[in-house]
């Protein structure tokens, strides 16, 4: 499946965009998702941020375009703790990905892709695309916003860049700021896609060649991030994959797992989005300019709800702790789960049930 094709995604064009970088963008679309109506006195419109790799199916099974099933059954639609029955549920493609937002695999002004063009992108200047896109859609305040890992980066954002924007912010399995072992991991991932002779310095898009084999061995890293060592061990011991024998060149079970989970992003996201996307979150600091985490939310005064997985080592619990104590007000909800970091989007349950709490 070509990155950028998702049917029931629209595009709203938010012209050029100033960046943190200084750069400018001369030209930005945003893909948007939407479930639900907007209420007459507008207020019950949630925005749901998806992580890393993650677009705006956000429910709704895999076919023509879909290559994944949504990514949060369980957590959004009708009767859900996101009711789409009640709340217009909006997600949008963060500013820099590959399925209908502007990134590196877009068309340039001169209608070739971005690619090494592609400016740097903020955490922040991603946020600052999703608020001109509210104002399109006439959202001048979210009920809710919510994300997880790289969403939960935009939702707290959010509470930061536009604090009378937001009633409620919930963000999970993530930070107020980015900490050096989640850069350390992200840069060991771009080495892995620019150290790929296909990756052409980022120019393969017209080459008829894409970097596979960095974008598996990225993924191959961040998916044992994105899960507990214990989980990993119980799982897959030291078994070998079926028919292979380790001593002889044959991978052990948990190698064949990672395989797995390598060919399947390969075959549904780009590496220069990937690329672009893991930058983003290392420079990931809502404090930054602003005098630090606790000035950067003193002007925010509504809810928020931070949501950590117990077993998560990418994003410690510790890391949410910081920024409840940034806020000053509330607890951490933690999630139990032998999943780690995966656990946001595994442990729908209790996900769900923080949030019916937090939308009240
Ligand atoms: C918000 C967002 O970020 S959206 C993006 C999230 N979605 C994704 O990243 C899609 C990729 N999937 C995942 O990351 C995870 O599968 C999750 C988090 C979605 C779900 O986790 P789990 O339900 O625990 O699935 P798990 O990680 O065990 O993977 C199961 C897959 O591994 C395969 N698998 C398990 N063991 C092996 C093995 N030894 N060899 C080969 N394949 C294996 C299974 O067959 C299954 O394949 P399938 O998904 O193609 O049906
Ligand atoms: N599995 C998720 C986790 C990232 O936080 C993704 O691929 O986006």
């Amino acid at each position: 499946m070509p990155p950028g094709s998702n049917p029931d995604a629209f595009g709203v064009r938010i012209g050029p965009q100033a960046l943190e970088s200084g750069e400018t963008l001369p030209e930005a679309t945003i893909a948007v998702q939407t479930w639900g109506r907007l209420a007459p006195d507008r207020a019950n419109a949630v925005l749901v941020e998806h992580a890393l790799t993650g677009d705006t199916h956000v429910i709704g099974a895999a076919g023509p375009g879909q290559p994944t099933a949504g990514w949060w059954p369980g957590v959004v639609g009708p009767g859900c703790a996101i009711d789409t029955d009640r709340y217009f549920v909006v997600a949008t493609n963060a500013l820099g990905g590959c399925r209908g937002s502007t990134g590196p695999s877009s068309p340039a002004p001169d209608g070739r892709p971005w690619g090494s063009r592609f400016p740097q992108i903020s955490v922040r200047d991603q946020v600052a695309a999703e608020a001109q896109v509210a104002d399109l859609l006439g959202i001048n305040r979210w009920r809710l916003v919510v994300g997880g890992s790289m969403g939960g980066m935009r939702a707290a954002e959010w509470a930061a860049s536009y604090p009378d924007r937001v009633q409620d912010t919930a963000v999970i399995a993530s930070a107020g700021v980015a900490a050096a072992d989640q850069i350390a991991w992200g840069q060991a991932q771009i080495l892995a896609i620019t150290g790929d002779p296909d990756y052409y310095g980022g120019d393969y898009y017209d080459r008829g060649v894409v970097p596979s084999h960095g974008l598996g061995l990225a993924r191959r890293i961040a998916h044992t991030t994105y899960r507990s060592a214990d989980e990993l061990d119980r799982r897959f011991g030291v078994v070998e994959q079926a028919g292979e024998q380790p001593l002889r060149g044959g991978r052990f079970s948990v190698e064949g797992y990672l395989d797995h989970h390598a060919a399947k992003l390969v075959g549904r996201f780009d590496a220069g989005t990937y690329v672009a996307l893991t930058r983003a979150m290392a420079t990931h600091d809502i404090g930054r300019g602003r005098g630090g985490m606790a000035a950067a939310l003193s002007s925010y005064d509504g809810g928020l709800h931070v949501i950590a997985v117990d077993s998560d080592r990418l994003f410690p619990v510790s890391l949410s702790e910081e920024l409840v104590a940034a806020h000053g007000t509330g607890d951490v909800h933690v999630v139990r789960s032998p999943h780690g970091h995966d656990g946001f989007l595994i442990e729908t349950d209790q996900i769900a049930r923080a949030l019916s709490t937090a939308l009240g």
